[in-house]
């Protein structure tokens, strides 16, 4: 069972114990700094098909004890690699309402208020996330790094419906919305790099795509997410605040991180 957190006895320091690719190579995240860049004039723009999903369409929102995640239909995909990566689900990582930081990537030693995920799985080669998620070329995840600033209209898709999912394991259908708006204007302008999934089993299967550019979130839009979520079951006596779910930068190694962009 997942019975890893993100600290105390159980905290990420201890996942190997249990879970041994998490104290393996090519891990995530990592902290982007400038050394490790290089320029590859052969990143093209991410492209997205799908995203677009209408209001009669159904989402599951879930409070799954680590995240806030949406699972997301399956002909939402990315047609710009080399496979069809197809959309599994997209969860956050965020901070505390005492530490406003909490991204997983960082870039320059700089730490973000949150981040996003967008998980995909290689549908060219397997038939789900389970068969792909162990698999070097099994899963693309689109990372987006989010500030504190101005509101953001799309978030609200979401956590108008975050009371719903207060204890783990709780899910609510929302009406489905243009998930492209939670991603940043530009997609041509990204990190790249080989890396695994950021929490246990670690599998080093996952082909990063961190974005540039960030978006922003209010700071009210920051404390609903960092506030309203708990990791333990309604029936649970004593609830523990889910909070600060974020993996600490892990090391780069000789990897190198490819950027599709110049200056
Ligand atoms: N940062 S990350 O992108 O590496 C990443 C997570 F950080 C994370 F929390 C989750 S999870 O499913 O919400 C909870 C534990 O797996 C997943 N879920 C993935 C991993 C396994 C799996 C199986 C089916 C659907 C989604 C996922 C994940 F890929
Ligand atoms: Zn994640």
């Amino acid at each position: 069972g997942d019975k890893w957190t993100y600290s105390g006895p159980d905290g990420e320091h201890h996942w190997p114990n249990h879970y041994p690719y998490c104290g393996a190579a090519f891990q995530s995240p990592i902290d982007i700094k400038s050394e490790l860049l290089r320029f590859d004039p052969t990143l093209r723009p991410i492209e997205i098909q799908n995203y677009n999903l209408s209001v009669n369409e159904q989402l599951t929102l879930g409070n799954n004890g680590h995240s806030v995640q949406i699972s997301l239909p399956s002909k939402m995909h990315i047609s710009s690699l080399a496979h069809r990566y197809t959309a599994a689900q997209l969860h956050f990582h965020w901070g505390s309402s005492s530490r406003l930081a909490g991204s997983e990537h960082m870039v320059n030693s700089k730490q973000c208020a949150a981040e996003m995920h967008v998980v995909h799985f290689n549908s060219d080669k397997y038939p789900n996330m389970s068969s792909a998620v162990d698999k070097s070329d099994g899963l693309a995840v689109l990372g987006v790094l989010i500030e504190i600033g101005e509101f953001n209209p799309a978030f609200e898709h979401f956590l108008k419906f975050i009371n719903g999912i207060k204890y783990r394991d709780q899910k609510v259908q929302v009406p489905g919305f243009n998930i492209r708006a939670l991603l940043p204007a530009r997609l041509d302008e990204y990190y790249r790099y080989d890396g695994s999934l950021t929490t246990p089993p670690c599998y080093p299967s996952v082909l990063w795509t961190v974005f540039r550019n960030h978006v922003t979130i209010s700071r009210k839009q920051f404390m609903t997410l960092a506030t309203s979520i708990y990791s333990t079951h309604a029936q649970e006596s004593v609830p523990v605040s889910l909070n600060g779910n974020y993996r600490k930068p892990q090391l780069a190694d000789s990897r190198v991180v490819l950027v599709s962009f110049k200056e």
